[in-house]
């Protein structure tokens, strides 16, 4: 067996971060970026500018003072006069009111279609993607100019339907973004901690997605307004919207300035040297925000895209029945076969895990013990299917929910905790604020307790210095730490079973026999049942009461932890045993199992290990093998069960 260490403080506070640096802000990180800064000073002093034209303005925009027609700068009209002797600097300021509005409009159609469209289609995936993707091809595929050229002839004058129109000729390019950038924070552990921790979608989407596809909406964003400024002054140079005679925008001033060319170029400079500017001030901003977002990612490291979200389960065949009995099953998996492409990936998969029990899933790499997991939780990979058998939890057959009632189940009923703690935290949020709305979402809650049970949680989990710890990033945070985060989180609900998918692999030696201990003492003291998969039997035999023995996508054996290490039933659980670090000789090699688990779609007939297996005979590859007890509470799935009882 493998020594535990009693938790203590190493490895907890004194171990290094996981990630170099915190994430800093986004507008923090622009602040780096003093050209975008300033350029972000001259759009808001030019917003403003809009805003007070009225009261700013020397004069009123259409008077013409016919008596000083094209004048240059003097006291009396600081920019000079148009054709008609109206005041440019009034025209300027008031054409601003304008043509921002204008670009304010075709921005909002832009942002009201391309965000939401984007972000629900890559969250959500399936027909709706595909039907948001087609709605953007289409939009693509059909000539801008056309388009804008029709609605100009449908609504002469109305510069508000083609800036609408306008917004939705550019919202596929952003549509496009937001849902590439969805779909692979979609796939992040974090985001899929969140759902398995019972959060909404809305709140796992404001919370989680949105924030971190903010840099490229921004980036798309500016260069979008400086496009819509430099059409709509294009449309008004050329006529196509609203008249000069319903007050000044920037393009018909453009249209002035270019038919008094001949007698003088003055008036083309300070309208073209605000377009000019403004286009600038956008592009500069998006570059900023571009670079930002760029050296935030690096700072923060890649995270991992692994597993996906799947289809909801199917309900199942009636179960073929191929577990033991125990003492009031919380939870019985029963006959659980999983199909990916048409092929198994496991079969016939039971076990039931009684209240307040610990259960190991043990196996070889690629037996099929996440798999099993995945379905207990209903997030198999897209394309995976429950083919057959049943899922209970507290009586309830899981394989028959809804989504919606799976989410209840998930967190407050089942809650799970992965292998890769850094990964399950937002590096966005502060540990404090995700596991605030965490509680407050099983427990409805004001924030001030919520703050009192989170601190509550970390203490439970050991930590120290809870309020300290509530207040970092998970950036800032040792694997140890962060691993005792996500127990916290997962423990937030109260839930009955707890899942933990090799809880400590990407831990060190201490840190690992820390989190054991962490995870034994929680089971008894909140008497929680606990399913842990594991590939080690040091730590099966450290912290569960029985063991399930997986191979090739089967239950090949189960019993209690003590049985299985003194009579194991079942040559490939003998076979593992002995090659068990924590038992072989010391002066001897470690013998192995000679060659390896066959992938699924690979399986031999009849027993699945026979090709490997010291005792195979031809009768084991003869037809399927069932699970059958072999002694009392102790199943295998062999045939050569006395031979294996005489060994
Ligand atoms: N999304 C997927 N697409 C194709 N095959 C998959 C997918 N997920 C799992 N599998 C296959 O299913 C089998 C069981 O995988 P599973 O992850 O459950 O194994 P495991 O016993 O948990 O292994 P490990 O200890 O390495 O996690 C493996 O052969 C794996 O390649």
């Amino acid at each position: 067996m493998t020594a535990i260490v009693p938790a203590g403080t190493d490895g907890v506070a004194g171990s290094q971060p996981v990630r170099a640096g915190a994430r800093r802000p986004l507008w923090t990180a622009i602040a780096r970026y003093p050209v975008a800064a300033v350029a972000g000073l001259c759009l808001a002093a030019l917003v403003l500018a809009a805003l007070v034209a009225p009261l700013i303005a020397p004069g009123d925009p259409q008077y013409q003072d016919l008596s000083s027609v094209l004048s240059g700068p003097s006291g009396a009209h600081w920019l000079g006069t148009d054709r008609l002797g109206r005041d440019v600097l009034s025209r300027l300021l008031f054409g601003t009111q304008v043509t921002l509005l204008d670009v304010a409009i075709a921005t909002a159609v832009f942002l009201a279609l391309g965000v939401p469209l984007g972000v629900v289609a890559g969250y959500r995936g399936a027909w709706l993607d595909r039907v948001v993707v087609r709605f953007a091809d289409l939009v693509l595929a059909v000539p801008g100019i056309i388009v804008l050229l029709m609605v100009v002839a449908v609504f002469p004058g109305d510069d508000v339907a083609t800036m609408i129109a306008l917004g939705v000729i550019g919202c596929p390019g952003l549509l496009r973004i937001v849902r590439g950038s969805t779909l692979a924070i979609r796939g992040e552990l974090y985001v899929k901690a969140a759902r398995l921790s019972g959060l909404r979608t809305g709140a796992i989407l404001r919370r989680h997605v949105l924030p971190r596809v903010a840099g490229p909406i921004i980036v798309q964003t500016s260069l979008f307004c400086a496009t819509a400024l430099l059409a709509e002054s294009g449309l008004s140079f050329l006529g196509l919207t609203r008249p000069d005679t319903r007050g000044p925008s920037w393009g018909n001033m453009v249209a002035e300035a270019s038919n008094a060319m001949s007698r003088t170029t003055w008036l083309l400079v300070p309208t073209g040297g605000a377009l000019i500017l403004t286009v600038m001030a956008f592009g500069l901003i998006g570059d900023a925000v571009r670079d930002a977002t760029t050296s935030r990612s690096v700072a923060v490291a890649p995270l991992s895209r692994r597993r996906r979200r799947g289809p909801k389960a199917t309900p199942s065949a009636p179960p073929v029945s191929s577990v033991s009995a125990a003492d009031t099953p919380i939870l019985r998996v029963d006959g659980l076969t999983v199909t990916l492409g048409g092929s198994p990936l496991v079969q016939d998969v039971g076990f039931v895990l009684a209240a307040g029990e610990a259960v190991g899933i043990v196996g070889e790499s690629g037996c099929g013990k996440s798999v099993t997991a995945k379905a207990v939780l209903g997030l198999l990979p897209a394309g995976a299917d429950v083919a057959a058998g049943s899922i209970t939890f507290e009586g309830k057959e899981l394989t028959a929910l809804s989504d919606k009632e799976l989410g209840r189940v998930r967190g407050s009923g089942i809650a799970f905790i992965s292998q890769d703690p850094a990964n399950s935290l937002d590096p966005t949020f502060t540990i404090g604020s995700q596991l605030r709305e965490v509680i407050r979402r099983h427990h409805p809650q004001r924030r001030r307790q919520a703050d009192a049970e989170a601190e509550r949680l970390l203490r439970l989990v050991q930590l120290p210095d809870p309020r300290g710890v509530l207040r970092r990033r998970p950036g800032e945070l040792s694997g140890g730490m962060a691993q005792r985060v996500c127990i916290a989180m997962a423990l937030a609900a109260r839930p009955k079973v707890l899942i933990a998918d090799e809880p400590t692999t990407a831990l060190d030696v201490t840190v690992q026999a820390e989190i054991l201990a962490l995870l034994r003492d929680l089971q008894h003291r909140l008497g929680m049942a606990l399913m842990l998969i594991t590939h080690d039997w040091g730590v099966l035999a450290d912290v569960c009461d029985r063991a399930v023995v997986m191979y090739a996508g089967q239950v090949v054996e189960s019993a209690s932890v003590e049985e299985l290490y003194a009579r194991p039933r079942h040559p490939y659980t003998a076979a593992l045993l002995a090659a068990n670090p924590h038992r072989a000789p010391r002066d001897q090699p470690l013998p192995s199992i000679p060659g390896a688990v066959p992938r699924p779609g690979h399986w031999p007939e009849g027993c699945h290990f026979q090709p490997r297996c010291a005792l195979a005979q031809p009768a084991c590859g003869e037809g399927p093998i069932a699970l059958t007890p072999a002694a009392p509470r102790h199943l295998s799935r062999c045939i050569r069960v006395e031979r294996m009882e005489h060994r």
